[in-house]
């Protein structure tokens, strides 16, 4: 039986102007990713919701067969027994449950689905997500084995490291977690005081951690799940600091479970959210791991003790480098998801009356409501499709990277650095919104706002706390600027600061020019960039060292970054609109909707746009 639709939300969506498929088909990569999106929780939800009959199970097969060859893995007793397994608990909201349950509760959902992943043979990282986040919708217990974990043996380990250590990581004979923070340090990397020692006669590392400070503290999964850590530790050899090296650490028994010997390790308690997630605390007390355990793509140490290091030392931060990336696209769904609550919400909630007497209208038709809403559908639209930009810059240069050419990585980092800081505050501002534009009900964790902005909120602090990814980024656009004032040449990205000029050709009584709009924000970004610059060489001029004038100029740095961001992905928004091939109505929608969000983005900083005219 078709589900019943509420005749105002049936009303509202009869009046788009453009056909909505024209667009799930474009942010989700095409009709074949979308069918495949929407496949894979229906599959599942059948596969646990009804009773399952053998020719239930041979249809999916045979369903599953027309569409991806690569399920012929799938055996029909599997299946049965996943079904049987879970069906009898079924699903349970972890809302209103403890700690403890919650927890529990997605330990079992997640280890269903990993389960389910390896029998469906899902190889495609998206789709991997898409089959999870159905089944566990909070914070996923092996989020960091699946993303930082495996990434850094991928990224750091050697061939023969990858080999040895991935396929247990695939199929999860190990759970891994990604543990650098500590207790007194979280930013200041070379702050770590964490030793790996090296043991020249026993050819091992002494792993300790010598002080409270040092303790490792926040990694997810390290207060219960995993059992193996890509620890980052302060490398000693032959009496040398030779800086942060990273390290496979064992944690605890792979029968037992228990922590080994040396090792203590549990759960840092309660968080404002993340409830599900057991960000955990871990001290050393010299354990010993074979040398063959250091990560040794870039940097090594010999049988001798001799450190041969990388040929650039920040290779290392390439996890948090791309992890940086999942963060920059997962902030954007995330507000798509909290403004398609809230616009939902706001065509079936009747409240409060235009015309007296003419009966309460729609929410949706308060114009207070459209600006809070439609400003957050264009917000969400611009940070997912800014962020495909942005991995569209990453790939071509991660593939120089490769290759050695390492001359894209500070663009890299700076890029990084300031979308993951832009757009997980936006987001967290947006969400919120969101929720308060539901009035009452936005409260309720029923209507799943609440945990979107608890969970996803952290975003702003883990993966480098914002306001030091703004300062990093301003590291590399105060040098372009520097370049720029020398006239020297500048990397593609910030070629605008030579040649941005204010020449708009709009005049305020006509439709504004989308590629006047574009320069607005370039001149916007260039003038902040220069103004922070100049009060960085006015610090200078009065007498202080780089770093105290750096500090002066720090609030004006931050400033530049956020320019810079929201210049890139106004032009992401308005270039990937104008050249999608999208039908007319569609375009003209979509156009629209960028000039929303850059308007709107005007009247929010418009103490900048006002100051350069
Ligand atoms: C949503 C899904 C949910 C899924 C579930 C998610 C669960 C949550 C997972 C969270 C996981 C974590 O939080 S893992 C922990 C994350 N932690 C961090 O990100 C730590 C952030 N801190 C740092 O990266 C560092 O401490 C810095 C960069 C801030 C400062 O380090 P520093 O050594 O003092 O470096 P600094 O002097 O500033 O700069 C030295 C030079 O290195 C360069 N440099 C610095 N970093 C990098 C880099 N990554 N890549 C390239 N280059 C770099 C600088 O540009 C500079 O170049 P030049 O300018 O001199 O040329
Ligand atoms: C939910 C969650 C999950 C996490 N998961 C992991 C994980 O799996 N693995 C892991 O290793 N870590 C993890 N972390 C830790 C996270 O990476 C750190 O919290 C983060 O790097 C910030 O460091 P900090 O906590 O020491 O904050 P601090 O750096 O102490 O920040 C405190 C304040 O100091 C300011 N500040 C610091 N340095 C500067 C500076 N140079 N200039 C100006 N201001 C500055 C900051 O802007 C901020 O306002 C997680 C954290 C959270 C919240």
């Amino acid at each position: 039986m078709g589900k019943s639709v509420n005749p105002d939300l049936a009303k509202a969506r009869s009046q788009a102007t453009f056909d909505p498929a024209n667009l799930t088909n474009y942010l989700y990569g095409g009709p074949e990713k979308l069918r495949r999106k929407r496949y894979l929780p229906a599959f599942v939800f059948k596969e646990l919701c009804t009773e399952m009959s053998l020719t239930d199970l041979c249809l999916i097969f045979l369903g599953l067969l027309t569409h991806v060859s690569d399920y012929l893995g799938l055996t029909l007793s599997i299946e049965n027994m996943a079904a049987k397994e879970y069906k009898e608990e079924g699903f349970k909201s972890t809302d209103d449950m403890s700690r403890e349950e919650a927890y529990e509760e997605s330990m079992r959902r997640a280890v269903y689905t990993n389960k389910r992943v390896l029998q469906l043979n899902l190889q495609d990282q998206e789709e991997q997500y898409y089959f999870r986040e159905i089944f566990v919708p909070g914070a996923n217990p092996f989020a960091l084995h699946y993303v930082m974990f495996k990434d850094a043996i991928n990224t750091q380990g050697t061939e023969d490291q990858i080999q040895k250590w991935l396929p247990l990581a695939e199929t999860y004979a190990v759970t891994g977690t990604y543990a650098q923070t500590e207790l007194g340090h979280g930013t200041f990397l070379r702050g770590l005081e964490t030793t790996a020692e090296y043991d020249v006669q026993r050819e091992e590392f002494i792993l300790n951690t010598p002080t409270i400070t040092s303790s490792k503290f926040w990694p997810g999964a390290l207060g219960k799940t995993a059992n193996v850590a890509i620890l980052n530790a302060k490398l000693i050899t032959k009496g040398r600091n030779c800086g942060m090296q990273s390290f496979w650490v064992p944690l605890r028994h792979l029968e037992t479970h228990q922590p080994l010997p040396g090792i203590t390790v549990g759960d840092i308690g309660p968080k404002f959210g993340y409830h599900t997630s057991d960000n955990g605390f871990l001290q050393l007390n010299r354990v010993r791991i074979p040398r063959e355990n250091m990560l040794m793509r870039y940097s090594k140490v010999l049988q001798d003790g001799t450190f041969v290091p990388p040929e650039n030392d920040r290779l290392v931060y390439v996890p948090m480098t791309q992890f940086r990336f999942v963060v920059i696209g997962r902030s954007g769904w995330t507000l798509a998801k909290a403004v398609t609550v809230a616009t939902r919400y706001s065509a079936v909630r009747r409240q409060s009356e235009i015309t007296p007497g003419g009966g309460e209208v729609q929410i949706l038709d308060f114009q207070t409501q459209q600006h809070k809403l439609f400003t957050q559908i264009a917000s969400a639209y611009a940070m997912i499709i800014a962020a495909k930009a942005a991995k569209d810059l990453y790939d071509s240069a991660f593939s120089k990277m490769e290759k050695g050419n390492l001359e894209d990585l500070p663009m890299l980092h700076a890029l990084t650095s300031s979308m993951k800081a832009f757009n997980t505050w936006e987001m967290a501002t947006g969400v919120e919104q969101c929720r308060m534009a539901c009035g009452g009900h936005g409260y309720l964790l029923a209507s799943g706002i609440p945990q979107m902005y608890t969970d996803m909120v952290s975003a702003c602090t883990y993966e480098g706390e914002n306001t030091v990814m703004c300062l990093q980024a301003a590291r590399f656009l105060n040098k372009c600027q520097e370049a720029a004032n020398k006239g020297e040449r500048l990397p593609q990205l910030t070629r605008f600061l030579q040649t941005s000029r204010l020449n708009i050709s709009s005049s305020l009584d006509q439709d504004v020019d989308l590629n006047d709009i574009i320069a607005a924000y370039e001149f916007r970004a260039a003038t902040v960039i220069s103004e922070a610059n100049a009060r960085l060489n006015a610090g200078l001029a009065m007498g202080k060292s780089q770093s105290e004038a750096w500090n002066y100029a720090s609030q004006l740095l931050v400033k530049a970054a956020l320019a810079f961001s929201h210049w890139f992905t106004v032009r992401a928004l308005i270039e990937n609109m104008r050249g999608a091939g999208f039908d007319n109505s569609t375009e003209t929608l979509l156009l629209q909707l960028a000039k929303l969000y850059a308007l709107d983005g005007m009247l929010r900083y418009s103490g900048d746009f006002r100051k350069v005219g």
